[in-house]
């Protein structure tokens, strides 16, 4: 089998070999307990995790106290928005997010709604961002949190993240982001965006999968989490388990060589992502989904219309992307995210989420061109609706008999 090309950054990036040569003698040599505290095993290892501390907490703006290390995001959101719920709820009991958050965000929100709590999932625009009159009326006294991400994963759209926050604050809530695409992408800043608590995750930042980050603020104010995990008290009683400390190594070092390289990563990948987008909405009938002015610069969500989805996938097998149809146990479910922005159920199925990463060439970008391009064509070729297209049939007037 060939090895497809790597163009899924979203879903989760190579680690860098960087990352990996810090987290070896953690693995081996300095493996002690970081709550050891009695010798020096436990002493090197924590030392390990505060200087990791550091790196997290200067890569967005924090303090090394408000950053909370868990298991990755999944685990960081469901803390932040069950936790906020939790310790909150006798001030009031609405939560508002998006429908276009990730399901880590919306499941836990459907926790809180099973825990008595009400959540307003509120629309998006077509661009996809959110709307911030739309945001303004649903505030309530009872809004304790709003939970709004910072880039979405699957069309890369960067939300007013700052005004957004200033909404929540006028009225008195807590502002949360899911910044697991934006962290180490583009630059993300506790205090200028006015976040409280911030989700992240290293897998998706050439870093190691399965730890990652919850910033909680400490001053003005002072925001506290009820803990989800109850045991030895570790990250100051809000996240109990036995520090996985190479897995925290590892994200400080990717947060680290984030912070010096973002600047200079961004504009390759951006101009690289254009030289893409461009050369494949040359495409008649592709658009490019979601805002392109707001958009996190390695990726480009696009639709080929008259295009059947499941035949583009295996055309495409030379490349590893994602397609706007998510596998649900019976069948392909057309990405929730592309129906928000208004996609039809054909147009979401026939779209492709390119996602370029640090160690993408040039080379794959203009092979990823090539091949797209010939599956597109191909399978345009052999489709009868684009054969009434091109004869000037207009496909949306037609009413299709039900089967
Ligand atoms: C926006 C967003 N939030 C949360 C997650 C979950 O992160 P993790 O894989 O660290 O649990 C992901 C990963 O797919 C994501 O893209």
């Amino acid at each position: 089998m060939n090895i497809p090309i790597y163009l899924d950054n979203n879903a989760t990036t190579p680690m860098d070999p960087r990352v990996l040569e810090a987290m070896i003698p953690y693995f081996t040599t300095k493996f002690g307990n970081a709550a050891s505290r009695n010798h020096p095993f436990g002493w090197v290892a924590e030392e390990g995790v505060d200087y990791a501390r550091e790196q997290v907490a200067k890569l967005i703006g924090a303090s090394e106290k408000e950053i909370i290390f868990t298991s990755g995001a999944t685990e960081s959101d469901n803390l932040a928005i069950k936790g906020v719920f939790e310790m909150y709820k006798e001030k009031g009991n609405h939560i508002i997010t998006t429908v276009t958050e990730h399901k880590a965000v919306l499941d836990a929100c459907k926790h809180v709604e099973k825990m008595g709590g009400r959540v307003t999932y509120l629309p998006v625009k077509e661009d996809g961002l959110l709307d911030l009159a739309v945001l303004e009326a649903a505030m309530t006294p009872e809004t304790i949190l709003v939970s709004v991400m910072y880039g979405n994963n699957e069309i890369g759209v960067i939300q007013p993240i700052k005004e957004i926050s200033a909404i929540a604050h006028k009225y008195g809530a807590l502002f949360m982001t899911d910044a697991v695409q934006a962290v180490g992408k583009i630059p993300v800043d506790v205090n200028r965006d006015g976040i409280d608590l911030l989700a992240l995750s290293a897998h998706k930042f050439y870093g190691p999968k399965g730890v990652g980050a919850l910033y909680v603020r400490r001053k003005g104010p002072r925001v506290k989490v009820t803990a989800q995990m109850d045991g030895g008290g570790h990250e100051r009683g809000m996240r109990s388990g036995t520090l996985n400390v190479p897995g925290i190594v590892g994200l400080g070092k990717a947060a680290e060589l984030c912070g010096l390289e973002m600047e200079s990563e961004a504009k390759r990948l951006s101009a690289l992502r254009d030289k893409l987008q461009n050369a494949l909405t040359v495409l008649e009938e592709s658009y490019v989904n979601g805002n392109v002015e707001h958009r996190l610069p390695h990726v480009a969500n696009i639709s080929f219309k008259y295009v059947e989805g499941e035949g583009l996938m295996m055309a495409m097998k030379d490349l590893a992307v994602s397609s706007g149809s998510a596998c649900t146990s019976a069948s392909l479910e057309p990405s929730y995210v592309l129906k928000s922005l208004g996609l039809s159920d054909d147009l979401a199925h026939s779209s492709i989420r390119f996602g370029l990463g640090r160690f993408t060439t040039e080379e794959e970008v203009d092979y990823a061109i090539e091949v797209t391009k010939t599956a597109v064509t191909n399978l345009r070729n052999m489709s009868p609706l684009w054969e009434m297209f091109k004869e000037g049939i207009d496909l949306d007037s037609i009413e299709w008999a039900e089967h």
